[in-house]
């Protein structure tokens, strides 16, 4: 048996996935082929927020019905938060570090970074956290992938944010000159965190690939994701969280979450934070978690925000 394990062919896509491969390969003793397809979010440069919510995803998800490929290796918070029916995510790696970090010209931090600086991101969630610092910078769109997005610093402008797992991922960890503390911009759902995924039907790789879940990694995105969910916004909407987890000193099996959440209005005229934390033993209980903070958010308000 030769596990087929689809992947978009952005560098990106491909690093990751090739990572992956080698850990599916390790846990199933089998070999592993990487099969490249192609997605509408790859060939088209319009912003992702016109293209809408799913476009990285739904070829690789057609490949895995059309039994083209057995294992789909995604971005887990480029993923839409209702799960299909016929497919399945077993495995949640370990995660990378989820934070959003800066690279800017002369090795600066957004503390040295004067009033007229031109920053450059295409997310929401990052413009507004940027404009809500309120230094007088210009926050400019941009998209494409992270080495043209990187190239731009120190050209048309003078830093832009990218997440940090997605420059190790692609080698360039040291273009980094700031890891952003989530206090001053907190991550969306999921960052840093990979979903391995498979036809539900197929149990045989289901349970290969569950082999690779890492249970903090799991719980914490889960509980992320579900904020995301009850509140009803899409992966470029600016909603940000982030669970913390340490091992519960209850039970082994057991680990405390400390889940932070934001909903931010996109001149950044207002954020919105709640936090919670708790113990959870299970996957449903990490959403139910989210579940709740995201109604504290609603009942602060927030539904102004989403609109
Ligand atoms: N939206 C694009 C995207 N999807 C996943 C990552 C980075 C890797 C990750 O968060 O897992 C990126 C680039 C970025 O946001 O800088």
């Amino acid at each position: 048996m030769t596990i087929r394990v689809g992947t978009r062919g952005s560098k990106l896509a491909m690093a990751q996935t090739g990572h992956a491969a080698e850990q599916i390969e390790r846990v199933s003793g089998e070999a592993v082929k990487l099969v490249p397809i192609t997605t509408t979010g790859d060939t088209s440069s319009a912003p992702v927020t016109e293209l809408g919510v799913g476009v990285f995803v739904n070829q690789l998800r057609q490949a895995l019905r059309d039994d083209e490929i057995d294992v789909a290796v995604h971005s887990f918070k480029d993923l839409p938060t209702a799960q299909p029916d016929d497919l399945v995510i077993p495995a949640v790696p370990a995660r990378q570090d989820p934070r959003d970090c800066l690279i800017a010209s002369e090795g600066r931090t957004l503390d040295d970074l004067p009033p007229g600086s031109r920053i450059g991101t295409g997310s929401p969630r990052r413009m507004s956290q940027l404009r809500a610092l309120d230094r007088g910078w210009e926050i400019v769109p941009i998209r494409g992938n992270i080495d043209s997005r990187s190239a731009r610093v120190g050209n048309d402008l003078d830093a832009v944010v990218l997440a940090a797992a997605g420059l190790r991922r692609v080698g360039r960890e040291s273009d980094i000159t700031q890891s952003i503390d989530p206090l001053t911009m907190l991550p969306a759902p999921a960052q840093g965190a990979l979903a391995l995924e498979c036809r539900k039907a197929d149990k045989t790789n289901s349970a290969i690939l569950y082999k690779l879940n890492d249970r903090y990694a799991h719980f914490a995105a889960t509980a992320e994701r579900a904020v995301l969910a009850r509140l009803e916004a899409g992966c470029t909407a600016p909603v940000a969280a982030l669970a913390d987890t340490s091992e519960a000193d209850t039970d082994p099996e057991a680990v405390d979450l400390y889940l932070r959440a934001l909903v931010a209005a996109e001149d950044g005229s207002r954020i919105d934070r709640n936090s919670v934390t708790a113990t959870v033993s299970s996957p449903e209980e990490a959403f139910a978690l989210g579940t709740r903070l995201a109604d504290e958010l609603l009942d602060g308000g927030v539904a102004d925000l989403l609109a």
